[in-house]
């Protein structure tokens, strides 16, 4: 299997070409950047890949859609908008790690983007990967989902497709490290500003808002909103999403429907006895760990899901529907011990 990637100088796509490399089926990545780039050796543009040689060469549709089975897009928002469309055409299967085609509703995409949406037609074939609940197979556009959506649907699918809870009651709180952000420089996570700080951001307008509300909706049309907040932590990786409904549910039935949704998932692991995950258990991995705990004083049910942001929120769960898309075993690639201590 030869694979294309497109952003191996971004954040995701580094930890991308890390897992590709020791993907059993891959055969030859080629590395592709700006369409009007120079060819670069890879240690030249990432010297944390000393050694590696292997070109960056500019995007050449013609090149991939000869000499590769799929392309993969690491790249910043709005780019695959830009540079998919000979790739859509040709039918050729590609995993988009952006946002650009996860919004089926153009209208939706243009409020929460504040930008004109990709061809209709395009987001109408687009399939949203979120890996556990979905199965690329036989879809050639992929919209690998975002890092607080992964989270957050992982954390909340037990209880909305079993209607465990009161659909209008959902609030989530997230939290992320600054790589969440990619390489590019910001105020916000500039080290001193992030530093010994916390800091909430997009509030009521992240992007992940409509697509967390899309697949909600999936599984329950009565779904009606959701409170949810992002802060930026002081750390580099891992994803936080603390999320608290109202149930009529007890701590047994919660326990039960989280345990019959994952049993069989090899990626999604659920603490027992309502132990809570933290960030370092997951962190180099593409596990994501849900602590559930269940208050009879105020009949609310608290999930914490835990996610490394660039694994399981970006390359990982590409490699999944990679996996997916090609009939490999799910776990191709996949098998990451945690960094310790
Ligand atoms: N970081 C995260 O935790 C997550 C990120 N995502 C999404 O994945 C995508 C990549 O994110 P991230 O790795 O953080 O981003 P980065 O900003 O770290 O990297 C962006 C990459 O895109 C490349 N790029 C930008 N414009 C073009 C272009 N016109 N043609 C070719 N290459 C281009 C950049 O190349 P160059 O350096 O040469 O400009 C760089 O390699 C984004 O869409 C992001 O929203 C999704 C889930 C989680
Ligand atoms: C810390 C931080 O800034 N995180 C990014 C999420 C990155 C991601 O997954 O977003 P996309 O939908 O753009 O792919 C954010 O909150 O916008």
């Amino acid at each position: 299997m030869n694979v294309a990637l497109v952003g191996v100088t971004g954040y995701s796509g580094m930890i991308l070409y890390q897992l590709l490399q020791q993907h059993p089926e891959v055969a030859a990545i080629r590395l592709f950047g700006h369409p009007d780039s120079q060819t670069q050796p890879l240690e030249e543009a990432v010297p944390n890949f000393i050694g590696d040689q292997t070109p960056i060469e500019p995007l050449d549709p013609a090149v991939i859609l000869a000499d590769c089975n799929l392309i993969f897009f690491a790249t910043s928002a709005g780019v695959t908008t830009e540079l998919a469309a000979p790739f859509i055409a040709a039918d050729f299967p590609v995993i988009d790690l952006s946002g650009d085609y996860r919004l089926q509703d153009p209208q939706v995409f243009t409020k929460w983007y504040h930008k004109p949406a990709p061809a209709v037609s395009a987001l109408q074939q687009s399939h949203y990967g979120l890996a556990e609940f979905a199965n690329a197979a036989g879809h050639s556009y992929i919209a690998n989902p975002g890092c607080y959506a992964t989270a957050t649907l992982l954390g909340l699918a037990p209880l909305v497709q079993q209607h465990l809870i009161a659909p209008d009651s959902i609030i989530v709180d997230a939290k992320s490290g600054t790589s969440g952000a990619g390489k590019k420089l910001a105020t916000s996570t500039h080290f001193s500003q992030t530093n010994e700080n916390l800091q909430l951001y997009k509030v009521n307008q992240h992007q992940h808002i409509p697509e967390i509300m899309q697949q909600l909706k999936v599984w329950d049309q009565n779904v009606p909103a959701i409170q949810f907040t992002t802060t930026l932590l002081p750390i580099t990786r891992g994803i936080m999403s603390t999320i608290y409904a109202k149930t009529d549910a007890n701590a047994e039935q919660l326990a039960g429907a989280f345990a019959a949704t994952y049993a069989a998932l090899p990626f999604v692991r659920v603490l027992p006895n309502g132990q809570m995950p933290n960030l370092k258990e997951v962190v180099g991995t593409n596990f994501c760990d849900l602590g559930v705990s269940y208050n009879p004083a105020t009949q609310t049910v608290m999930v914490v899901s835990v996610i490394d942001n660039l694994i399981k929120g970006a390359a990982g769960q590409a490699l999944q529907n990679f996996n997916q898309y090609f009939g490999f075993a799910a776990t191709d690639g996949l098998q990451l011990a945690t960094w310790l201590p």
